[in-house]
């Protein structure tokens, strides 16, 4: 087979006035041909150096300048910053690079506290000062309604991102891959762009709880001479570790992901845990055999402790069992689920839709201040936790039910049961077309938008601005130091 049937993705002319054809994958260096005419008459190549101007940053919160008219993403560098940079990919519509040197530096620019930060991914911003990364959450915003055009956009009144105080030790939860490089155990992050896993002693956006309990059970699975995953090898027993502490009780539930059914030495484990960190009140085993890229099995055994930990959220108790989701910044969560609360400005007349609802966190919060709570949700633990949750609390006017925001949304209201007030929670994906379609036809009174993806919801603002004009939208910072945003959106029906 020829090169050319092999990659058959996308052509260049390279400058010979041969057509060459590039794959996704295709390393122009070991091909020996390292000159790239883009197509759009830019000769670039792959290790090409130049000086470039940072503009501004992109919504994943690395840099972009223009090479001659075409756009070059560059992580770790910020706006106004001059950088030498060599490119690391050729694409018809873009370049990347990396930096080799800044030359002029940005008075936003600061010591990232975490070592790797520039290295493993999940700290794009930790360069810049906490002020200037609340403004690029603003930006992102601005951005993406920029390239949607929703009506009226330019008059939206977007706030000020609300960040916090101490913008690091927020995260409660975390999930680390282990690891056996040589004779040293390895518990991090991989690399960005690359499969290598980085030992990681300190993790400042982490929760000191969580971080101890992590190097704690590497220490013992290495003194116990535990087995763990090799995944060129693909055998071997632990795999990941997950770690969850409340931040209510300070109690914290670990998790052992494992490669293999049984669990050699989980009884010293166990013992060894219970001496060593006292806060660990349940200890757990999930099946997920073999090489894949999703970090949790069907399966989920208790082999020791309580079954769940209990998050109090404005008032309210929550169990939490090991699978079930939970917003990672429990003092965030609570700024957005008030933001939510007065945005919608509840009677106890109303009815209100919580749509996405995980364990109910967010309808649940609000039930005293309705007449109703309904909430609908794909994964069936986090229902029965939601109805669970409910009972916990003696919330007699909530429930939950399995199935898609779109079909249960529409079911309900053909059934009578018309909502007055709507909060949606959508993954990153956004509103389904149906439920758009949906909402615009029956048109809840009431209605908040929370998003953690700025994109899709420009996006759905589109549709949903037809019938609702945009109140405001209030950003909030859910995760300093990357460059994920969140926010509250209030909608209200235009005047007909
Ligand atoms: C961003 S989370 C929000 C969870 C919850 N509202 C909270 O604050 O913790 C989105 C949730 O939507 C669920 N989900 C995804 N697609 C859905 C759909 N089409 N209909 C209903 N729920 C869906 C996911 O399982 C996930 O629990």
């Amino acid at each position: 087979m020829t090169e050319q049937k092999k990659r058959p993705y996308q052509k260049s002319n390279n400058g010979s006035g041969k057509k060459t054809y590039y794959g996704k994958n295709f390393d122009p260096r070991k091909s020996g041909d390292t000159r790239r005419n883009t197509g759009d008459g830019v000769n670039v190549r792959i290790g090409q150096n130049f000086p470039l101007t940072i503009k501004r940053l992109g919504i994943n919160g690395e840099g972009i300048g223009y090479f001659k008219r075409k756009i070059v993403f560059v992580p770790g560098v910020l706006p106004n910053e001059v950088a030498v940079v060599k490119v690391t990919e050729v694409e018809p519509k873009y370049i990347a690079a990396k930096v080799l040197k800044i030359r002029e530096k940005s008075a936003d620019r600061v010591k990232p506290l975490d070592e790797f930060a520039d290295n493993v991914g999940g700290f794009e911003l930790e360069h810049m000062n906490y002020s200037a990364q609340l403004r690029f959450k603003k930006d992102v915003l601005v951005q993406s309604l920029e390239k949607f055009q929703p009506k009226g956009w330019s008059d939206y009144d977007i706030r000020e991102t609300i960040g916090m105080e101490n913008p690091y030790g927020y995260r409660n939860k975390a999930q680390f891959p282990i690891r056996k490089i040589g004779n040293e155990l390895s518990v991090g992050m991989y690399k960005r762009g690359s499969h290598e896993l980085v030992d990681l002693p300190v993790v400042r956006t982490q929760t000191p709880a969580t971080m101890k309990v992590m190097r704690t059970v590497r220490e013992l699975l290495d003194k116990l001479s535990v087995s763990i995953y090799n995944e060129d090898k693909n055998r071997g027993t632990v795999k990941t570790i997950v770690a969850r502490v409340s931040h209510t009780t300070g109690e914290v539930q670990l998790t052992f992901v494992t490669n293999t059914d049984g669990f050699p030495g989980d009884t010293a484990l166990i013992e060894a845990i219970n001496k060593a960190l006292p806060e660990v009140t349940g200890i757990f085993q999930n099946y997920n055999p073999g090489r894949t890229s999703l970090i949790w099995g069907e399966e989920t055994l208790k082999l020791w402790g309580k079954d769940y930990i209990e998050e109090t959220i404005l008032g309210k108790i929550f169990q939490l069992s090991p699978r079930a989701f939970m917003q990672l910044n429990h003092t965030q969560m609570s700024v957005v689920y008030n933001q939510a609360l007065s945005a919608l400005d509840l009677t106890h007349a109303d009815k209100l839709v919580d749509a996405y609802a995980g364990v109910g966190t967010i309808g649940l919060s609000l039930a005293d201040k309705a007449g109703e709570v309904r909430g609908m949700e794909i994964i069936p633990e986090a229902v029965d936790d939601a109805n669970h949750n409910a009972a916990l609390n003696h919330i007699n006017n909530a429930k939950y039910e399995v199935g898609t925001a779109e079909k249960l949304f529409p079911k309900w209201q053909a059934q009578g049961w018309v909502a007055d007030a709507l909060v949606v929670d959508p993954p990153r994906t956004g509103l389904d077309t149906a439920l758009r379609r949906e909402i615009l036809r029956t048109q809840p009174e009431k209605f908040v938008y929370i998003s953690c993806n700025a994109s899709t919801l420009a996006r759905d603002l589109v549709d949903l601005s037809k019938a609702y004009q945009v109140d405001y939208i209030q950003s909030i910072d859910m995760f300093p130091q990357t460059a994920r945003w969140e926010g509250v959106v209030k909608l209200t029906k235009r005047q007909k």
